[in-house]
């Protein structure tokens, strides 16, 4: 059977407990949100796939625990991801200042190369923001990453930070693909699923932000 894309890469989502990680995810592959906290053991994964630059992307992402007690099993997967979310919730300082121990982790951990976006999750919780927006942008600035707002339960900024992170990877990977003439699974084969679960994808909601 034909492929149904022409490139399998993998993101991984980072940040404390409770930010939103698992949320983010089942908004942008499933367009749903859930008001409770079941935390994440380990790892787990959906896939959705976009079309960036006449490019069929299949988009493989990981969910990991926010949890200490989970992290060395969550560092095993740093050296298979392209991109990393770096999720704190403007709600919390504590998540925020966070940032800093998840981003030296990605650094030790992960493969040279990576690409990362911060970003600033429950935008939609304004009267109780803790983290002002330009300090958000201050920290992204501070490490060259791209910084968003996004919230999950009013779906704001969640396709397009996914996206633009996937734009990324790709663009960074532009002449390592080109150079093999065009099959950038040839060049990402550690990033190949085949045989892997899949899930639809299901339609986005427009920005309500
Ligand atoms: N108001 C608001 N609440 C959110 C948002 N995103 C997530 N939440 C809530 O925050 C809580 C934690 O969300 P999760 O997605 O389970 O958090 P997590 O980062 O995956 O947590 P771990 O799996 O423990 O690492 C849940 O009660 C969510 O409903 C958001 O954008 N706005």
């Amino acid at each position: 059977m034909a492929k149904q894309y022409d490139v399998l890469l993998r993101l991984l989502l980072l940040g404390d407990s409770g930010v939103g990680k698992t949320c983010l995810l089942c908004r942008f592959t499933d367009n749903e949100f859930h008001s409770s906290h079941i935390s994440t053991l380990g790892v787990d994964f959906k896939m959705k796939t976009l079309k960036i630059d006449g490019i069929k992307v299949r988009v493989q992402i990981w969910d990991t625990a926010g949890q200490e007690r989970y992290q060395t099993i969550t560092k095993q997967y740093y050296r298979r991801a392209q991109g990393f979310i770096l999720v704190y919730d403007i709600t919390s300082s504590r998540s925020f200042q966070h940032i800093v121990k998840w981003a030296s982790d990605v650094d030790e951990f992960a493969l040279d190369k990576v690409q990362r976006i911060l970003v600033g999750n429950k935008a939609d919780e304004e009267q109780k923001r803790k983290v002002p927006k330009e300090q958000g942008n201050k920290l992204a600035k501070t490490y060259g990453m791209e910084f968003f707002e996004t919230s999950a339960c009013t779906n704001c900024n969640i396709n397009e930070s996914f996206t633009r992170l996937t734009e990324l990877v790709l663009h960074a990977h532009k002449k390592e693909m080109d150079a093999f003439q065009g099959s950038i699974n040839k060049y990402l084969d550690m990033t190949y699923l085949e045989g892997e679960q899949d899930k639809e994808d299901n339609s986005q909601k427009a920005c309500a932000c």
